[in-house]
């Protein structure tokens, strides 16, 4: 891999945000002096996308744009990703990381307004409202108590406890719910939730289900044939996580037999690029599924947070070298460096790169005045202040320090 060099003024880095995100992170980079910021309303596939990122020094994206290896070899400038968003399965982490480029996220901006579609969710399904606003909308009338319960005493299953998860037991809770979960980790059971020792056991168990893990290799399809047999007849599905997670010919199944009474759906296998694309799945047949275009954390409240949060990571990232909380990278978190210049090394962690590091510094006559370093497995992170009047010639020694991925010196 050829060592990228970055070694501009703050006026000339290049952020590049996709999928509309808020307004608030445009704010955030022009209130710390990054006027180059380029938006586009929408996810961007292949040639598009490939050829605005191409100078791109910052990428902000949310869900559907996909950062595959081969995409991010041809951005050659990037720096580092921002998610604005909690998932980041569309992007490649590991060729990120092997390419120099810490990943962002915003774990919690958006949790609360899952939660709260879901809790909304949980009793239109139980009233039976997907099926009877249809009718309505259609002229008829169907004023019966029929399949229609309320949620007061009723078991929710959740299946991944974190975040979103725990938020909705609470919630859930409060309207009179028992609540039961299951997660690969043990958790501690807020109020009087209890954990299961197994999918199968909280499947038999729940009036509801809903699905709070991430989209990884083992909750694709996690949800098939052989679940949905084992829910309660008459029984909900809420998937608000990702689309992967359920088998979505298996559920339009289920739902024909009857089996289960209801589902409401927000995350899909294949979504639409944009909100101009035509949105196609077995599911829009079934009047008794609550279908949403993956709004789950689409509220003013969350995406302001969010646009601001991960600017500001993007913003501490460029203007100090701190990765704290970077999903893919090593995290070091680090003081000012006022009076001094910094400068930032990521290399492959093979052995002698910070002995080459030092030596050449003290070759040159370089003083290091602070030195920070993390790794992990493939990469080290080493962040060097120096002088200001030697942070040429100390950029000049990094780079070519056998193993650099990337190097650059702070403004
Ligand atoms: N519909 C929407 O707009 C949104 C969807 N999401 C999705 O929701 C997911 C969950 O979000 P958070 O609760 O914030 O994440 P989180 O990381 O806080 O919680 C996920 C939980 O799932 C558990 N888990 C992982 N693999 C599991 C497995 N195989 N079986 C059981 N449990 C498993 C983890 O241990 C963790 O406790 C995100 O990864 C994202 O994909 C997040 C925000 C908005
Ligand atoms: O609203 C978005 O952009 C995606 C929300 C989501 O799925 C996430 O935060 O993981």
């Amino acid at each position: 891999m050829t060592t990228a060099r970055l070694s501009v003024p703050k006026e000339k880095i290049k952020f590049v945000l996709l999928e509309g995100i808020h307004d608030s992170a445009v704010q955030t980079l022009k209130d710390h002096g990054y006027t180059q910021v380029v938006t586009a309303p929408k996810a961007l596939v292949g040639p598009e996308l490939v050829e605005l990122i191409a100078d791109a020094h910052f990428l902000g994206i949310r869900s559907r744009t996909q950062l595959t290896a081969d995409v991010l070899e041809k951005a050659g400038k990037l720096t580092a990703i921002g998610a604005f968003c909690i998932g980041t399965n569309q992007i490649d982490l590991q060729a990120a990381l092997r390419r120099g480029v810490p990943v962002f996220n915003a774990p919690f901006s958006n949790t609360r307004s899952v939660a709260e579609l879901v809790l909304a969710e949980i009793i239109m399904l139980m009233r039976g409202i997907p099926h009877k606003n249809a009718v309505l909308h259609r002229n008829g009338w169907v004023k019966s108590a029929a399949g229609s319960y309320e949620v007061r005493g009723k078991t929710l299953g959740i299946v991944g406890y974190g975040h979103i998860g725990t938020q909705i037991g609470v919630l859930a809770e409060h309207l009179g719910m028992q609540v039961v979960f299951v997660d690969i980790e043990a958790k501690l059971p807020l109020g009087n939730a209890r954990q299961l020792p197994s999918l199968d056991a909280l499947l038999q168990a729940a009036d509801v289900v809903t699905l709070h893990v991430p989209e990884t290799p083992e909750t694709k399809d996690m949800i098939g044939a052989a679940q949905l047999a084992r829910m309660k007849p008459g029984s909900h599905l809420i998937n608000a996580s990702r689309g992967t997670v359920v088998d979505i010919e298996a559920l339009a199944d289920a739902l024909q037999r009857g089996h289960l009474a209801g589902a409401a759906i927000d995350v899909f296998p294949v979504e639409p690029q944009g909100n101009d694309a035509r949105f196609e799945s077995p599911l829009v047949a079934f009047e008794n599924v609550l279908l949403t275009p993956h709004i789950g954390g689409s509220t003013a409240e969350a995406q302001e947070n969010i646009g601001r949060e991960v600017a500001a990571k993007l913003v501490r990232y460029s203007d100090n070298g701190s990765t704290v909380t970077a999903v893919n990278f090593p995290e070091v978190s680090l003081p000012g460096h006022a009076g001094r210049s910094r400068l930032l090394h990521i290399h492959r962690n093979i052995p002698g790169v910070m002995a080459q590091v030092n030596e050449r510094f003290s070759k040159a006559g370089i003083n290091i005045a602070a030195q920070y370093l993390r790794t992990n497995d493939e990469v080290g992170y080493v962040v060097i202040d120096v002088d200001s009047d030697s942070s040429r010639v100390a950029l000049d020694e990094l780079c070519g320090v056998p193993g650099t991925i990337r190097c650059r010196v702070l403004y």
